[in-house]
């Protein structure tokens, strides 16, 4: 007898699984040895460390400050090398080739257009260079053997007042790339409720959008961003957990917003690793996805931001993996809830989970029917 569970993935068949990213950083996914070759060539002298592995080293330890704040500082070096056409193609290829390597089939990749205007392009060059990209990106992942398919999402800033403008490039540029509208930045002190008029707005063109809410503060943020605001889905989302009780004996009570979330099925963009370093979450096995997973909420699983974290989807899924023993059933149940929830149209979500990740799953779940038991050259078959 064979003593391995047939449905706990291995980390190959962790990497080659079907996987759906919804919540991934433009800015926070670039090479090291990417941000140190544009730098020279455009003339940033501001990078912490010229060599690639120290750079991607400094990243991590800078990000793991356990503030939000903290860790948003480190972009200032990543913006600093996206301000020309050529270097938005050039990360936003090296992202799509990065995630198809990785095993990922559909990506929403976000980023803020109003901060790559330093080298003078316009917002509309901006989302014209990072969709070129990605095409790009698809194209060489293809080329290697992997399909995947890209859309960008287009964040404003929360802190800043251009929401509405960005939002009105989201919804110009629908049909061309964008599948939807986020906001971000430090969240303590800048409600997602200052940009109103950004979501109303969204809401009257029938687009979607998402809310960074729940991740350095708490219940009112989400409340806000569902509530007023109107979000399709929660960007993080984690402190959802603040209105479930679960007693002594197991038994479990959820808030009237916990329930709300759950009964609606509003989509969680959790991102495990980033939540650590942030300090939204105190380990893996605290994280409150574990639990959200049991009471089966709409959870997802994401990055953030890969460079910062040192991570990667299959990263990820191996930290669960092995904090909450979880099998590929669970692996696929995370995917299929993510590509649900995605922007683009309900046929096409579909056709990805019927057509791409069912099939990819069934695949992986029957290598252990076929493994090859290991022969001895010259041995005889025993009889009996
Ligand atoms: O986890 C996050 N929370 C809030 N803001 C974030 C997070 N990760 C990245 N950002 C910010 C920094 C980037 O410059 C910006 C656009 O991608 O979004
Ligand atoms: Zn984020």
């Amino acid at each position: 007898m064979t003593s391995q569970t047939p449905n706990v993935p291995t980390a190959d068949q962790i990497r080659r699984a079907p996987k759906v990213l919804l919540h991934d950083h433009l800015d926070g996914g670039l090479r090291p040895g990417t941000i140190i070759e544009i730098a020279r060539q455009t003339g940033y002298d501001g990078l912490p460390e010229t060599e690639p592995d120290k750079l991607g080293i400094w990243f991590r330890e800078a990000a793991d400050s356990g503030s939000l704040e903290r860790y948003l500082e480190t972009f200032a070096h990543t913006c600093a090398v996206m301000q020309t056409r050529e270097a938005l193609f050039r990360v936003a290829a090296e992202c799509a080739e990065d995630l198809a390597e990785d095993g990922v089939v559909y990506a929403e990749v976000r980023y803020a257009p109003e901060q790559h205007l330093e080298g003078g392009l316009t917002l509309e060059e901006v989302v014209e260079a990072v969709n070129e990209g990605f095409r790009e990106g698809e194209r060489i992942a293809r080329a290697n053997g992997h399909r995947i398919r890209v859309g960008a999402l287009l964040t404003a800033m929360r802190h800043a007042a251009r929401a509405l403008e960005i939002a009105e490039l989201a919804n110009r540029y629908r049909d061309s790339g964008v599948v939807g509208f986020d906001i971000a930045g430090a969240e303590a002190g800048y409600p997602p409720t200052r940009h109103l008029d950004a979501f109303e707005y969204l809401k009257r063109e029938n687009n979607h959008f998402t809310i960074h809410a729940g991740e350095a503060f708490g219940l009112p943020s989400i409340w806000q961003a569902l509530q007023w605001c109107g979000a399709d889905r929660l960007g993080h989302g984690v402190r959802i957990i603040d209105d479930i009780e679960v007693g002594q004996d197991g038994t479990v009570r959820l808030g009237r917003l916990a329930a709300y979330v759950r009964d609606k099925r509003i989509p969680l963009e959790m991102c495990p690793t980033s939540n650590l370093q942030t300090g939204a979450a105190a380990s893996y096995a605290e994280h409150p996805i574990g639990l959200l997973r049991t009471l089966h909420f709409r959870a997802t699983v994401n990055t953030d931001n890969r460079l910062m974290s040192g991570t990667s989807m299959s990263r990820e899924f191996e930290h669960l993996v092995d904090t909450f023993g979880y099998t590929l059933d669970d692996m696929q149940w995370f995917t299929v809830n993510a590509m649900k929830s995605a922007f683009i149209p309900f046929d096409e979500r579909l056709a990805m989970i019927n057509d791409v990740i069912k099939p990819g799953y069934a695949e992986l779940k029957s290598e252990w029917l076929f493994r090859q038991t290991a022969t001895t050259s010259g041995s005889t078959p025993s009889e009996g």
